[in-house]
């Protein structure tokens, strides 16, 4: 089996982590509480040590590490399901003070040797480890700074193992703390560097989503977190069913990144309407299809017109006919010809599940890496530049030993991966 191992980190880590294992773990039929199988069909198991350890009692618990640097996120979920197992709960006795310097240097380091011992204990116990998921924000002290420290170890504990990084991106339209643009600076060396597969999450899409497609005014973490958990429940549709593709971690990989750098990938999710709305949903395929190529349902605030694809791909999940998912899919590309690079002729791939989300009758996920996510990277860049300039709150970082240099060598990363962007477009220069 080829398994993966979670690491969710910091608050809001945990709770994409917990949104997460509750959808999955329905779908698997494993109660959340009790982590008891209840489950009517054999695919719910035939997969299900992707993401699960069995116990001898034959109940399962999410193979996943709960990390956060105060201890209040995690003492939490430890009482609110038997999903999660007691060891693997690792916290902190101070908070990173939505401070990077104090996620990598001093509270975050200070837990980072008892992470790396629960991550090896659970990848000891498993047959054939794939890789590691690490769910995180970039806008907080822990899931940028501690993220950032747990990525460097893991590449270095784990050379032939990949990274797979579900990372929520803050927007300064619903900013929750002056520094965020600085925490998320500092995170793109690591995320540029050490993850393989990062899948961008961004606060400023998730709201709109709410607000505009679901009508959820001022949404609590609630429903965005319950948007992520849906679509990570799609991305991994093929890793967790059994499928006509041999799924794994590394498939995507090498098929959606086509140089190591640009591994930034644009998830989209449909239906994302209200109840209401889907009451009169035609249902179609199409539907499905028009709905992920819109922006109005990516998870990043970016405009695929405004960029091209180097790659995509759509997973459908449902009884539908795959013709008319493949027609689709095909007329989408030849319609939006523009829209694709000409430098990989087979840049589109579908796939399907008939096994439909938990409430749809029919669901579509969305993977795009596209060209567009410069804009994505030009608004973090541009949130640090103003703040740097006058070296605005700075002191909050010198103060536990960071330098101001390590701030403009990560502009420069980010200024040079939206440069490698760029040029992907047309000449295919990575
Ligand atoms: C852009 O062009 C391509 C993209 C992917 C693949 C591929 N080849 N082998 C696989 C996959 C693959 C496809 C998946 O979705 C279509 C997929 O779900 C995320 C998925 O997820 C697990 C996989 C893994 C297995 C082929 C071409």
């Amino acid at each position: 089996m080829r398994e993966i191992v979670t690491l969710q980190i910091g608050g809001a880590g945990n709770a994409i982590g917990d949104a997460f294992w509750h959808v999955i773990s329905h779908e698997h039929g494993v109660d959340y509480a009790s982590g008891r199988f209840g489950g009517t069909s054999q695919l719910q198991l035939e997969r299900i040590n992707v993401f699960f350890n069995a116990t001898a009692s034959k109940r399962f618990y999410a193979r996943s590490i709960l990390i956060d640097t105060e201890a209040s996120t995690v003492q939490r979920l430890s009482s609110s399901s038997q999903l999660y197992r007691p060891e693997n709960f690792v916290a902190g006795s101070e908070s990173a003070g939505n401070n990077f310097a104090r996620g990598y240097h001093t509270d975050g380091a200070a837990i980072l040797d008892q992470v790396l011992d629960n991550t090896r204990r659970e990848v000891e116990s498993v047959d054939s480890l794939q890789g590691f998921q690490l769910l995180h924000s970039i806008g907080g002290g822990t899931g940028s700074g501690l993220t950032s420290l747990i990525m460097e170890a893991l590449v270095q504990q784990y050379p032939d193992n990949l990274l797979c990084n579900y990372v929520t991106i803050p927007s300064p339209n619903m900013s929750q703390v002056v520094v965020e643009p600085y925490n998320a600076l500092l995170s793109i060396p690591a995320l540029v560097n050490n993850s393989h597969l990062t899948f961008c999450l961004d606060n400023e899409a998730l709201f709109q989503i709410c607000n505009r497609n679901l009508k959820i005014q001022m949404s609590g973490h609630e429903h965005i977190n319950h948007i992520v958990a849906l679509t990570m429940s799609g991305i991994t549709t093929c890793l967790r069913f059994p499928g006509q593709l041999n799924a794994g971690l590394r498939k995507i990989y090498v098929n959606m990144v086509p140089f190591p750098r640009l591994h930034f990938l644009i998830p989209g999710f449909a239906p994302l309407v209200t109840c209401k709305q889907q009451q009169f949903s035609k249902g179609t395929v199409a539907e499905l299809v028009q709905q992920i190529f819109s922006s109005n349902n990516l998870l990043c605030a970016i405009d695929l017109r405004k960029g091209k694809l180097l790659t995509a791909a759509g997973i459908f999940r449902g009884r539908m006919s795959p013709r008319e998912v493949d027609q689709l899919m095909t007329g989408v590309r030849n319609k939006n010809i523009n829209n694709f690079v000409d430098w990989i002729p087979n840049n589109i791939k579908t796939a399907i599940c008939d096994i439909p989300p938990r409430g749809l009758k029919m669901s579509a996920t969305f993977i795009g890496n596209t060209t567009a996510i410069q804009t994505l990277f030009q608004r973090l860049l541009d949130g640090s530049i103003a703040m740097l300039r006058r070296k605005a709150h700075l002191h909050w970082y010198t103060g536990e030993g960071m330098e101001e240099r390590e701030f403009t060598d990560a502009q420069e990363e980010l200024q040079n991966i939206i440069e490698d962007y760029r040029g992907s477009g047309d000449s295919g220069e990575g």
